[in-house]
């Protein structure tokens, strides 16, 4: 059963008078419970492509299907009900709130969130001991773990992720994706995460490769 699927997706920049071919024609497919990694070098367009997926940025042309949903045929303000219920996203730079404790951070996205839930994801990212903390007084890997909580809050069936361990040492980087990669079993949701780092992508189920903004096949 698939939750994702692209159809020749294009994206053009445009930028004093030049445009730029971000994304020619690509198309891809995630199914339900897979762990899928987009791999390429800087620039090929990685970031705009997993952009597009979550329906952050609008293709030139192309379409993109969320459990079955044509998400650029809705308004604005449709799609934003579809992403908070479909979606969660974790950035490579964590974006938390620093006037905000860790638990509030959590549950910004649901804040009808319910207790236990709040506490199983603080206890399986092993960072219940930093509920009342504030996001400045944790490690940059204990930050990217608050992150992934708050991406999982509302039970996205898709989870996708920019370069997530991309600020983090080697060290971190492994804790964080083995998190990842379990919670996703566990709640059975797809993974679609975007890095530069080959040895990443040994832990996905596929690995998607792009280059100059094309998928490549080779
Ligand atoms: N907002 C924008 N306006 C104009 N050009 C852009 C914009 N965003 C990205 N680009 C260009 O589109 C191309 C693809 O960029 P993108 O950030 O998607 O690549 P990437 O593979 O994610 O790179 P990186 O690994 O460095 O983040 C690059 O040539 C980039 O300069």
């Amino acid at each position: 059963m698939e939750i994702l699927r692209a159809e020749n997706i294009s994206r053009i920049y445009c930028q004093n008078a030049v445009s730029l071919q971000a994304l020619h024609r690509v198309s891809v497919t995630i199914q339900k419970g897979e762990f899928a990694a987009i791999l390429g070098r800087s620039g090929s367009g990685k970031s705009t492509l997993l952009n597009i997926l979550a329906g952050l940025d609008k293709p030139s042309e192309g379409k993109v299907y969320i459990d079955g949903t044509d998400i650029f045929h809705l308004g604005e303000e449709k799609r934003t009900l579809l992403r908070r219920e479909k979606i969660g996203f974790v950035f490579q730079a964590y974006e938390l709130l620093h006037s905000l404790t860790v638990i509030e951070n959590i549950r910004l996205p649901e804040l009808e969130a319910n207790a236990d839930y709040v506490g199983e994801l603080l206890d399986a990212l092993g960072i219940r001991q930093y509920g009342t903390c504030y996001p400045d007084q944790l490690s940059g890997g204990e930050q990217q773990r608050v992150a992934i909580a708050r991406a999982l809050i509302n039970h996205p069936p898709i989870l996708f992720a920019d370069e997530p361990t991309g600020n983090l040492d080697s060290k971190t980087e492994r804790i964080v994706i083995d998190l990842l990669k379990n919670l996703a079993e566990k709640y059975g949701t797809s993974i679609l995460m975007v890095t530069h780092n080959e040895d990443l992508v040994k832990d996905a189920d596929r690995v998607i490769r792009l280059e100059d903004g094309e998928i490549d096949n080779g």
